[in-house]
């Protein structure tokens, strides 16, 4: 049996993919995030395969490395994880009383042939208006450093997020729906390992 592993260091993305209830690792990737792009769908497919490829070098049996990146975008930004709280508090600034789309690349490669399979999925997200007292009692909850827009919708962001429309799961950072169309094109279905 190929062997499945997660090139991820991300909570979120190893908690998705355990939900499942499948067998698979988690390798960290080690890799600068940062590219001199202004394309969200060619940011996420870069960084996605970057992270793949760079676990897939080290590995030397049978596997299906999986990486992802997912980044949030509005109005032309692209907005990575805060810097510190200031820019959290700037970035939330800037989603308030508005939409915004998710973005999350993946990339599959398999090894050792480095077969890749590449894609994104994107959901729009609906944050509600706040006022800067607002936007403060939200980072003091501490959930927003290391994620991507400065929120987490499975956290308390779920009580500033008005809706969204699209995958939830892609917006946590691993859609996991795209990523078993994905697999199935390497004959591997998560519905049925
Ligand atoms: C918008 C949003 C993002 N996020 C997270 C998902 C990702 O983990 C993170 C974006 O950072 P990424 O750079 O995509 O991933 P990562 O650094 O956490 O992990 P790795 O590169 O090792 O795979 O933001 C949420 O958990 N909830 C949300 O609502």
């Amino acid at each position: 049996m190929v062997k499945i592993i997660l090139a991820s260091q991300s909570p979120r993305r190893r908690d998705l993919l355990a939900s499942l209830g499948v067998d698979f690792q988690t390798i960290a990737s080690n890799t600068e995030e940062n590219l001199n792009t202004k394309d969200p769908v060619e940011l996420v497919t870069e960084l996605s395969r970057q992270k793949a490829l760079n676990v897939a070098y080290q590995l030397d049996y049978d596997s299906i490395v999986i990486g992802a990146d997912t980044i949030v975008y509005v109005d032309g930004n692209i907005l990575g994880k805060p810097e510190n709280e200031i820019d959290a508090f700037n970035k939330l600034k800037l989603l308030q009383g508005r939409s915004h789309q998710v973005y999350t690349g993946i990339c599959i490669v398999k090894v050792p042939s480095y077969k890749i399979i590449s894609d994104y999925a994107m959901t729009q997200v609906w944050i509600k208006s706040m006022k800067d007292q607002e936007i403060r009692n939200y980072i003091k909850t501490g959930e927003v450093m290391d994620k991507a827009g400065a929120y987490a919708i499975q956290g308390r962001g779920s009580l500033i997020v008005e809706k969204i429309e699209g995958c939830y799961y892609n917006v946590v950072g691993l859609p996991l729906n795209k990523l078993n169309e994905m697999l199935k094109q390497l004959d591997v279905d998560l519905m049925c390992i």
